[in-house]
């Protein structure tokens, strides 16, 4: 049945999301906060600074009013930065009158207080405005998703049935969706596999090449798995889409931003720099500093996070850190 869907963030993967919604036959307002680009998508229907050559569907409307975009929506699709989650659910809370299944597509961790992001979701929309929160998430690059590229990724909510309700928004012949009942390994999956895939960008940046690669992305599902199993995800969920798929999709990829972030820093460049040239969220440098502080509290191991952390916040100089973190004491593979 056609649902009233309402998607908030006109970034790249809202936009690509947007466009699956709409090829499903679905009514589709997309909101962002920059008036040039809601007119660039209503009346161009282009969204070049996210999605270059990308044509847009002329059924696709934006609004920058928050109220005109959740007006009676069965379903409201979050997917701004990590970091705009909290205030964008504020905001929504004051424009909905209705109870629509909420969705998140975003990926990490609230720096200051560690939380995922479901988490902040059912703390500030109270119950008589949200039917349940569905994580949305998965190897999937917005490029690739908007040009109707093969993709598979996962639909986890406590609840199956609210599950299967996005299962059946998305899915098409592109773009299969999988569901899942563990919340907290899906969503941590999804936040710590930024880490490693800056990592896996800066070895390449550093010149490393394919055993480098493996390397980090092993040793980093490992270290994800760990604070996985402490935080209550199941292990499972860390080879499923969302664990070793994310993680392979994000630590290979050109269109990573992560990646992309992390090649650039091998390539000595400042975080500075790179942030600005980047002109897209990366949020892999916000959600190193969480997943370092709860490895602290909870006494987990993860060196790679560890050693991102002392080059992204204490300036170590990443060509040295390579060194080190191969001549750690040595370990067994067994040890979890
Ligand atoms: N791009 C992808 O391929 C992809 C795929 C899967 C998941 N994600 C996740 O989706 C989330 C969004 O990523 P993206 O790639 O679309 O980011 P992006 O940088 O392309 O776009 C972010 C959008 O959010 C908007 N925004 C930022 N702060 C805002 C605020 N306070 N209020 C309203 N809008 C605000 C920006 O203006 C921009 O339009 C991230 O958590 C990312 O990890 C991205
Ligand atoms: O471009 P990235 O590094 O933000 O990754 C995007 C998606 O999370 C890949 O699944």
């Amino acid at each position: 049945m056609k649902q009233k869907v309402a998607v908030l963030g006109a970034g790249s993967w809202g936009t690509a999301l947007a466009m699956v919604l709409i090829e499903n036959g679905h009514d589709v307002t997309i909101w962002g906060h920059h008036p040039e680009q809601i007119t660039e998508i209503n009346e161009n229907h282009t969204n070049k600074r996210y999605l270059s050559d990308v044509q847009l569907p002329e059924e696709l409307k934006a609004t920058s009013e928050l109220e005109v975009c959740v007006k009676d929506a069965d379903a409201v699709l979050f997917v701004v930065p990590t970091k705009a989650i909290r205030n964008v659910a504020q905001k929504f809370v004051e424009v909905c009158h209705n109870q629509p299944v909420i969705i998140h597509a975003s990926k990490g961790l609230e720096q200051e207080t560690h939380k995922r992001i479901s988490e902040i979701l059912i703390e500030e929309i109270p119950e008589n405005k949200r039917k349940d929160v569905v994580v949305l998430s998965g190897p999937s690059h917005a490029e690739e998703v908007a040009v109707k590229d093969v993709t598979t990724i996962t639909a986890a909510a406590k609840n199956l049935e609210n599950a299967e309700y996005v299962q059946k928004l998305f899915s098409n012949e592109y773009f299969r969706i999988y569901t899942n009942q563990d919340v907290i390994g899906v969503e941590l999956g999804a936040a710590l596999k930024n880490i490693i895939a800056l990592g896996s960008g800066a070895l390449h940046g550093l010149g490393y090449g394919d055993n480098a690669r493996a390397a980090i992305m092993t040793r980093g599902l490992a270290e994800i798995s760990r604070l996985g199993v402490a935080m209550g995800a199941d292990p499972l969920t860390f080879i499923g889409l969302s664990g070793v798929g994310d993680l392979a999709v994000t630590c290979t990829s050109v269109h990573s931003r992560n990646w992309r972030a992390g090649d650039l820093l091998g390539k000595g460049q400042s975080l500075e720099n790179v942030l600005e040239n980047m002109g897209m969220i990366v949020e892999g440098v916000s959600t190193t500093k969480a997943a370092y502080e709860l490895s602290r509290d909870l006494k987990i191991d993860m060196p790679i996070t560890e050693t991102i952390y002392k080059v992204i916040y204490e300036n170590e100089e990443v060509n040295k850190v390579v060194k080190e973190i191969m001549l750690r004491e040595h370990k067994s593979e067994q040890e979890f």
